[in-house]
């Protein structure tokens, strides 16, 4: 077990049961001014989901789905031209839930890194290039920790040396460090405070298979370890399935799918869902792998009713005209298909 602090989610006997993350209606456009023509690029487009506690839910979907812009909102972490335009963000770190785009600036810095951290898609957008890594910790942790200096530095120390990496990394410089070390260095520092919440976004794209392997165990025995939750993103279904104990589907900034993992892979209903899993390689079978005809539609003027309909091979008249709404099929399996739910009701 890790000897570093006391959890931070204070013990209530409802607690458990109550989501840590709920999202409802979300919307979040880029608002971006072409030759004097406002247009709205509808990146995540009415997404409501619910994140538990001690559960690593996977986001998964093709580029451009709109899975970065979902986990930014979701960490408050954007910046023009991206604007909510609807919807809530809340968390509940053990004291009741909480409205994130409510908060002052004041309440928002006392709950990052302590409760909710954020592993970026590249290290080098949190260690600064020209200063030792110590600093990212002194910069980022040390006022959560409520320690003196030489405590802190000996819990980061420990905590280091749990995560199998020497202590010296402290008084190195990023450039300094294998792409795999800095990745860890980074999961490091986003965990030591030991966080209700960590949002991972891509944290192994850029690493080759065997570094990938490390990173994700490190990232899974933490979180069994701290009893965190993981919303970890990634549009390899593969990671997935090795690491995630729910996941989403986004398809053109909508949520069109979301089971437990052994479901979705089993039992995928959307077919878009079925299309990302066939084409996932299989050891022994060399049959060709066919791509879904056609591109997913841009999301400046996305088509209407189903944004999947002009690809799928099941599209009927409805899907061209109604929005499918994410339905429950069984009790912890949703789909937003209009094909399915007939079948479901006939
Ligand atoms: N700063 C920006 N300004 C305008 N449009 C943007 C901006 N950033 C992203 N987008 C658009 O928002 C949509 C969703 O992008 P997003 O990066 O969220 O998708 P993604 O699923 O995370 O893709 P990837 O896996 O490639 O990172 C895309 O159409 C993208 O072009």
């Amino acid at each position: 077990m890790l000897a570093v602090l006391p959890p931070n989610t204070p013990a209530a006997p409802d607690v458990a049961s109550r989501p840590v993350l709920s999202v409802q209606g979300l919307k979040a456009y880029y608002r971006v001014n072409a030759y004097g023509t406002v247009r709205e690029i509808r990146a995540v487009d009415d997404i409501s989901l619910e994140i538990r506690r001690n559960e690593i839910y996977g986001l998964a979907g093709e580029s451009s789905s709109g899975k970065s812009t979902l986990i930014k909102t979701v960490a408050r972490a954007i910046r023009p031209p991206l604007q909510v335009v609807a919807g809530h963000v809340r968390f509940d770190f053990g004291t009741g839930p909480r409205d994130l785009y409510a908060m002052p600036d004041t309440e928002l810095s006392a709950i990052r890194w302590r409760n909710l951290s954020y592993i970026m898609q590249g290290s080098m957008n949190v260690l600064n290039p020209v200063r030792k890594i110590r600093h990212a910790f002194m910069d980022f942790a040390f006022r959560h920790m409520g320690l003196g200096k030489a405590d802190f530095l000996r819990r980061v120390r420990e905590h280091l040396a749990h995560l199998h990496l020497p202590p010296e990394v402290l008084e190195r410089f990023p450039h300094e460090l294998s792409g795999g070390m800095r990745q860890r260095v980074t999961i490091a520092l986003a965990t030591v405070c030991r966080p209700d919440f960590v949002i991972a976004d891509e944290p192994t794209t850029a690493l080759d298979v065997v570094v990938q392997k490390g990173v994700l165990d490190m990232i899974r025995n933490l979180q069994r370890e701290l009893g965190s939750s993981v919303l970890f993103v990634t549009h390899d279904m593969a990671v997935h399935a090795n690491l995630a104990d729910r996941l989403g589907i986004m398809y053109a900034g909508r949520l069109v799918e979301e089971a437990p993992t052994r479901a979705l892979f089993r039992t995928p209903l959307h077919p878009y869902t079925r299309h990302l899993i066939a084409s996932l390689p299989r050891i022994g079978d060399d049959a060709p792998r066919h791509g879904l005809e056609g591109r997913p539609p841009s999301l400046a003027d996305p088509p209407p009713g189903c944004r999947f309909h002009p690809r799928c091979p099941l599209a009927m008249p409805i899907c061209r005209q109604e929005v499918p709404a994410l339905l429950a099929h069984q009790p912890e399996h949703r789909v937003a298909c209009h094909a399915v739910a007939q079948a479901a009701a006939s």
